[in-house]
């Protein structure tokens, strides 16, 4: 059942919306990076956060968990090292009608984050269906083909 999940592609404006990244290791730092530079006003919340996150633009708040941290979010990004955590992140989440994002699984989430090139005439989006290596294979020859159809 969970692999027949299907995701809409779609591109959300993000500017000034409240989001919430739960962890705050490597890969945490990934879709923090990325949420910020669309604009997202992110609070981070996890007891270890890496220093790097630190330096960006966010909020952040150094314990574990809280389900009430999901009030009022856009989006939320399960972003822990703990699988049944994130888990129950996605389900309250999924209650409240949250956009949720998972890192530890390919399809328990109502969001997928993407493979993206955005440049000044494209904004191109892949999902290789929740293998990330496939995607970014895929950007690298799209970016590859877009250089050779300048030149
Ligand atoms: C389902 C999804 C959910 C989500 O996270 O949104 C997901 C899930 C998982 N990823 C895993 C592994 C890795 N993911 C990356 C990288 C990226 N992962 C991204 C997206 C997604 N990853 C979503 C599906 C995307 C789609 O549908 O195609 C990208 C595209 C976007 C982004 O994250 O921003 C970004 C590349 C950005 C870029 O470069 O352009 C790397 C490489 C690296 O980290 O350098 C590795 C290590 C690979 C290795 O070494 O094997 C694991 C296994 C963990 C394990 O087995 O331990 C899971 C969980 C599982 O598979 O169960
Ligand atoms: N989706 C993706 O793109 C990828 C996912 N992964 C998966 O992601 C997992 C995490 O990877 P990393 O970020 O490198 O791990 P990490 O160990 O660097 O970070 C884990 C973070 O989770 C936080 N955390 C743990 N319990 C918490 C709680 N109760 N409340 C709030 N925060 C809590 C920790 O404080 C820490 O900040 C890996 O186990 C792996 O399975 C790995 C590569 C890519």
């Amino acid at each position: 059942m969970e692999n027949k999940k299907s995701f809409f592609p779609l591109f959300i404006d993000l500017t000034d919306k409240n989001c919430l990244v739960v962890g705050g290791g490597n890969i945490a730092l990934r879709k923090v990076k990325n949420l910020v530079e669309y604009g997202a006003k992110v609070l981070v919340i996890a007891p270890a956060v890496l220093p790097e996150i630190l330096e960006l633009n966010v909020k952040v708040e150094k314990r574990g968990f809280e389900i009430e941290d999901i009030n009022g979010k856009f989006l939320v990004v399960a972003a822990t090292d703990n699988e049944s955590l994130n888990k129950t992140i996605v389900d309250v989440c999924e209650d409240k009608n949250i956009l949720v994002n998972n890192i530890t699984s390919k399809t328990y989430m109502s969001a997928r984050f993407t493979a993206h090139i955005d440049d000044e005439n494209y904004q191109i989006a892949i999902s290789a269906k929740g293998k990330p290596k496939e995607s970014v294979k895929l950007k690298k020859d799209i970016i590859e083909y877009l250089k050779n159809k300048k030149d």
